[in-house]
This record gives C-alpha cells, structure tokens and sequence, in this order.
C-alpha cells in the first residue's frame, strides 16, 4: 500500500490518493470525517480552526461502502479558499512580489524552502510545508484504521506531556484510557495536568509564545511478526519511527522505554519471556507470555504481540505573536520574522495525526505479511498465520 498527498494550506483542496488497498473493505465518510473532527479538537488552535469544518469527498475505488481493489482517491476541501483566491490563483495576470512573504520565520520551512527552490516570496514554501497537509494525512489513516478494526487491531492513544507538564498516565486498561482522552479538551487523562496545561496555553497565548509536547499512540490486537529484522527498511520500528518523524514539528519518537532504556541496566529493560497454555483459552493469541512491555511491542523490528507504545515529542509552533529576529529576503537588514495567522498549540491536533500515521504503517506492514487482493483472503491468510503461533 502507498500513498501521496498533494495541496497547498490556502488552495482550493487537499487530495490523497491511495493504491495497494484490498478489494472488499467497508469504508464510510462517516469513520473518516470523525478522525477529522478529531484533528480539529483542541486547546490552543488559532483562528483557521474556526473557518475550516473538514469533511471528506470519496472520489475512486470505493462502491457502496466497499473497497473495490482500485486506487482510493480522498479530497478534503480548504473552506479558507475562498478567502485566498486571487493571492492563490494559479493565473499569471499578478504582480509577483507585492505581497511576498521575505522575512522567514525561525524553525518553520521558509528560509531553506525559499533558498532550496529559488523563492524570494517565503508563501511559495510556507503553502505546503504547512501542517493543513495533515487533514487528508488523517484521512488516509481513517481508511487504514478501517482495514485493521477488520483484523481486530485497535489504535487510540493521548497527550502525555504539554509545556513541559506530565500527565500521570493511570495503570487502567487501554480503552479506559482512550475513553478519559477523548472527553478531554487536550487528550489528556490526568485532570489535574490539563487544568495546568490550559493555564500555560493561556499565557503563552497572552504573551505571543508558542508550546510543545509528547504524544503517546497505543495499538491493540496485534499478531506478532510484522515487521522483519532481515533488512533495514524492513524494521517495522524504523518504518514507525520515519512515519511519525514526517510529521510537521515532531523532533523526537521513542519506542516503549524509549530513552530511558538507555539509563537502566538490561535486567530492568527486557521483558522476560514465559508460557501458560491457559492463556490460549482466553482467546490470546499465543502462549508465550511477557510480565512486562517495555520494548513496547517491538523486538528486532517486529511486533512481539504485545501492545504496541510509541512516544512523539512536538517542538513549539514556529510562529510567534510576538516574532523572533530574522532578516528580509530583499534587503538582507534585520526584522522581526513574518506572524502568519496560527495555532498556540497543536499537540492534541499532532496526536491525531500520529495515530493516523501509525495505522498507515501498520496496515502496509499486514499487508505485506498476509498479502491478498481481498479482504477476505487477507483473512484467510491471517487465520492460518495464527493457528500455527497458536501451536509453536
Ligand atoms: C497539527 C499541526 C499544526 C501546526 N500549526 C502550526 C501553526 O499554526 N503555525 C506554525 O508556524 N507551525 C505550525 N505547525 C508546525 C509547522 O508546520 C512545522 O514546524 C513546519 O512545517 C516546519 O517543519 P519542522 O518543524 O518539522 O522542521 C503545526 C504542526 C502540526 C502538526
Ligand atoms: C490549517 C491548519 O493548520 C495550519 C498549520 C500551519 C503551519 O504552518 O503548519 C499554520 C496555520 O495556517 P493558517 O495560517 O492558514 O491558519 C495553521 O492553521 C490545519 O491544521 O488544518
């Protein structure tokens, strides 16, 4: 399965169109519009939030609900193109600069796009490199969740931390968790920490600053064995990691104890393995069992069956309010960098986006694994991959 987006932040749409998916996949604009409701949510977004009501068109390869094996073509329209019509006009009857965006902004695309592509006008960069792609990114992820619920494989996750304030993360199982997420304004299961959050949201809104954070994705039902150690673009961990790092302003992915694997001993990282034939009955998949997960369902670049915990860290949105030093384009003379409208911040809208990745990634990876041009066959072939964990 791949896929390619294509848009600008202020044209007239953004458009996905995915190839590779089986035949046969209930898909409905309804599970997708609610990943991109999701993305919309959040404390600390700006003004575009408010304009933009993201919804999505089903153009090829699904009929009556179901996929048909052809390339799946998916258009989120931009509400805020009407406002830009002239400054985004594909038509060459404008005079180029009398507008131009020449003072780049520090930690955002437009000072290497611009000398990379020749731009003098900084809005030739800034258009794509925005994070608006992310709408139709979610999308695609929608329908990839599609095909891994089929499969039983569950994606949630929440924001762990948010200016530098942690949530406690309570030990109470998945979906209980996704469930205090999602009632929350910030994705966040600790109560406490989102007040202080909020209030750190406000200042920084109050005072022209920016905020980052640390997202945490789950995934559930997993089989072991996507993913490969064979060769290296086949390390299910790397595929996850390049999936979450293409993401606008994500600096940092850990995998399970991520960097804190590096502080302890082996004694206090590795999961331990055993094996109780009991577990069998309750339906789990295999009978080797693991009292802990800090690899966080990933040994050798596959999965080990266990849940799968990945950890994204969000720099600070590079748009300040009140702008850091830069220098024109044109004249090369010092200047506050260019403020185009944007979000305070956009953690919870970058957990959307890093669930939807993650299950862009691991629907290739169980397609790789049980092949197949239908869904039904995907699952046949699943079934027999099973039976013989089962037995091993
Ligand atoms: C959901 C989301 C919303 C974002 N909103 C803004 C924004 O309003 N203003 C801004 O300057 N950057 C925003 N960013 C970050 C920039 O797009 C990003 O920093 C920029 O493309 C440069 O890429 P890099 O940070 O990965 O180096 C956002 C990122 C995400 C994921
Ligand atoms: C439009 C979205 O995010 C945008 C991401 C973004 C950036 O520079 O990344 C800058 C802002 O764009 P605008 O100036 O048009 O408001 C954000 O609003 C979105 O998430 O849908």
């Amino acid at each position: 399965m791949r896929y390619i987006t294509a848009g600008e932040s202020h044209g007239p749409q953004l458009t996905a169109i995915i190839e590779g998916l089986p035949a046969g996949l209930p898909v409905s604009p309804e599970q997708i519009d609610r990943q991109l409701a999701r993305r919309q949510h959040g404390y600390g977004r700006g003004d575009r939030m408010k304009i933009e009501l993201d919804r999505v068109e089903l153009l090829s390869g699904v009929r009556w609900g179901r996929t048909l094996g052809s390339p799946v073509t998916l258009v989120v329209k931009n509400r805020d193109w009407a406002n830009w019509l002239e400054k985004m006009s594909p038509l060459a009857e404008h005079d180029g600069m009398a507008e131009a965006v020449t003072r780049p902004r520090p930690g955002h695309a437009d000072l290497s796009g611009a000398m990379k592509y020749g731009h003098r006008d900084v809005r030739n960069i800034l258009e794509r490199s925005s994070a608006r792609e992310t709408a139709v990114r979610v999308a695609v992820g929608a329908v990839a969740r599609c095909l891994l619920e089929a499969l039983g494989i569950r994606i949630g996750g929440m924001v762990t931390e948010l200016g530098g304030v942690c949530a406690r993360v309570a030990a109470e199982p998945l979906p209980t968790l996704w469930e205090r997420a999602a009632a929350s304004e910030l994705f966040c299961c600790d109560d406490e920490a989102e007040l202080e959050m909020k209030r750190l949201i406000d200042h920084a809104k109050a005072s022209g600053d920016t905020l980052g954070g640390v997202v945490e994705v789950q995934v559930t039902g997993l089989p072991p064995g996507l993913g490969s150690h064979v060769q290296w673009d086949r390390k299910l961990d790397a595929r996850l990691a390049m999936a979450l790092m293409s993401i606008q302003a994500i600096k940092g992915v850990e995998v399970g104890l991520g960097f804190e694997a590096a502080r302890r001993p082996g004694s206090q990282v590795h999961d331990e393995i055993g094996y109780d034939p009991t577990v069998l009955e309750r339906g789990v998949v295999s009978g080797y069992v693991r009292a802990t997960n800090n690899a966080g369902g990933l040994e050798g670049g596959m999965t080990t069956g266990e849940p799968l915990i990945l950890r994204a860290a969000m720099k600070p949105i590079p748009t300040l309010y009140t702008p850091l030093r830069s220098v024109d384009l044109l004249t090369h003379e010092p200047y506050e960098a260019s403020v185009e409208r944007s979000d305070t911040c956009a953690v919870p809208a970058a957990l959307v986006v890093a669930e939807a990745v993650v299950a862009i990634e691991l629907a290739h990876a169980v397609l790789e694994k049980f092949g197949g041009d239908s869904l039904d066959e995907i699952i046949r072939n699943r079934d027999g991959y099973l039976a013989a964990v089962r037995s091993f």
